[in-house]
């Protein structure tokens, strides 16, 4: 198979889908790996470093999506890919289609397989696709929302871990998955009094014996959530339903009960934000003001530290990326339950219930296309 990658395109964004060392593994396999011009640049990989790996360097994406039989990316393609990509294609990449009717009619359009790394799914439910960029993002959400914080950026002016005879910045954390935890241990190890919320009771219980002292679980509720806003200085949104919109945890009017200054960041923002006053920055602009609170809504979070972000995705996607190089699609979905729930689209059809159900649009079960 000809395997494609291509340069992220994104603002800012630096990561790359596949290492050099990917590309010694996909060779290996017996694959053929074209590599557009400079995609590895932004995460510290020349395209000298693809070519000793064995890759071909392609100077233009439209001749990468011309050639390969497998595209993968970082990010969901943009407008401008939309018609680039060919039927029968593979397509491996985050998507987030739930919140992105464009794209969703684009790939539809298109006729092509897309396989969106974010729905992959263990059995265990774990996301091992989505699971290294929530580690990082997590981590980030928290030093992110430190700079919110910052008077010279528009914030209340607290520092997270206080200074001894003053007192530390609390935060709410709403989600204890990937996200929420990695961010309640930053903000923990930065001293700050935590509170991590969810609605899985278990989950809770097993958050309550693992975190630190200054983290308090909490049952998340609306009750719970009015209770604590007037208290806090910076709330992380870290929820998520695989694959879903996202779902809804702060209103418009919650906002008045926050102190002016504060700051939230909406990491859930790659599925359309869990807040009501969210909207998608980019890391070039990464923060508004809506009614005095500070907001960071930027959707691709991890681009901001591609040599770690590169580094820890890659790890995750490779071994699926080579199933699918080895076996086709339709085999390696067959084969491997965890793919199969990530495949989106295929000829035309929409493969996951709540795209579908996000825009109202049929659904065609997994089952069907593979059968
Ligand atoms: N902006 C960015 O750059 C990035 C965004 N993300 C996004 O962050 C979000 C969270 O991802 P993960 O932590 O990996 O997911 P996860 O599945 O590990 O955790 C989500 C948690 O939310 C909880 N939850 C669901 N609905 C809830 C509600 N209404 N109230 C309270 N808790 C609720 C679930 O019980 C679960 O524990 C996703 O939307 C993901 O796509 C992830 C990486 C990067
Ligand atoms: C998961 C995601 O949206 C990202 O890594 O950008
Ligand atoms: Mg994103």
């Amino acid at each position: 198979m000809i395997v494609g990658i291509l340069k992220e395109i994104k603002i800012k964004e630096d990561r790359v889908c596949m290492t050099p060392g990917g590309v010694v593994t996909m060779v290996a396999n017996g694959h053929d790996v074209i590599v557009e011009k400079g995609a590895g640049l932004g995460s510290s990989f020349s395209d000298a470093e693809y070519v000793a790996a064995g890759a071909t360097i392609i100077d233009a994406a439209a001749d990468v999506y011309a050639k390969a039989d497998m595209v993968m990316h970082v990010k969901e393609p943009q407008p401008s890919e939309y018609a680039m990509i060919r039927k029968g294609q593979i397509v491996f990449t985050y998507l987030h289609l739930a919140a992105d009717k464009p794209q969703t009619d684009g790939l539809v359009a298109s006729g092509a397989t897309c396989i969106a790394y974010e729905t992959v799914q263990m059995a265990d439910r774990s996301l091992p696709l989505l699971t290294p960029m929530s580690e990082v993002a997590g981590r980030m959400a928290i030093q992110q929302g430190a700079k919110a914080l910052e008077a010279v950026n528009g914030g209340i002016g607290k520092l997270i871990g206080g200074v001894p005879g003053v007192a530390p910045a609390k935060i709410m954390v709403i989600g204890g998955g990937v996200v929420g935890v990695q961010a309640a241990k930053m903000a923990c190890g930065l001293g700050a009094q935590v509170y991590l919320l969810d609605i899985n009771l278990d989950r809770l219980r097993y958050l309550e014996d693992v975190m630190p002292a200054n983290c308090t679980t909490i049952m998340s509720s609306k009750a719970a959530i009015h209770e604590l806003l007037p208290q806090v200085d910076l709330v992380v949104g870290a929820v998520l339903i695989p694959g879903a919109k996202a779902p809804s945890v702060l209103t418009r009017a919650d906002l008045k009960l926050m102190r002016p200054k504060t700051a939230v960041v909406d990491v859930a923002i790659d599925q359309g934000g869990c807040f009501e006053t969210s909207k998608p920055t980019t890391h070039t602009e990464p923060t508004y003001v809506v009614d005095e609170i500070v907001h960071y809504c930027v959707a691709n979070i991890p681009g901001a530290v591609p040599l770690t972000s590169t580094m820890a995705l890659t790890n995750a996607t490779l071994p699926f990326a080579v199933q699918l190089a080895n076996k086709g699609w339709k085999k390696a979905c067959q084969d491997n339950r965890a793919l199969a729930l990530g495949l989106n689209v295929h000829e035309g059809k929409l493969t996951f219930k709540a795209v579908c159900d996000a825009f109202d649009m049929p659904y065609t079960p997994v089952e069907e296309v593979l059968a």
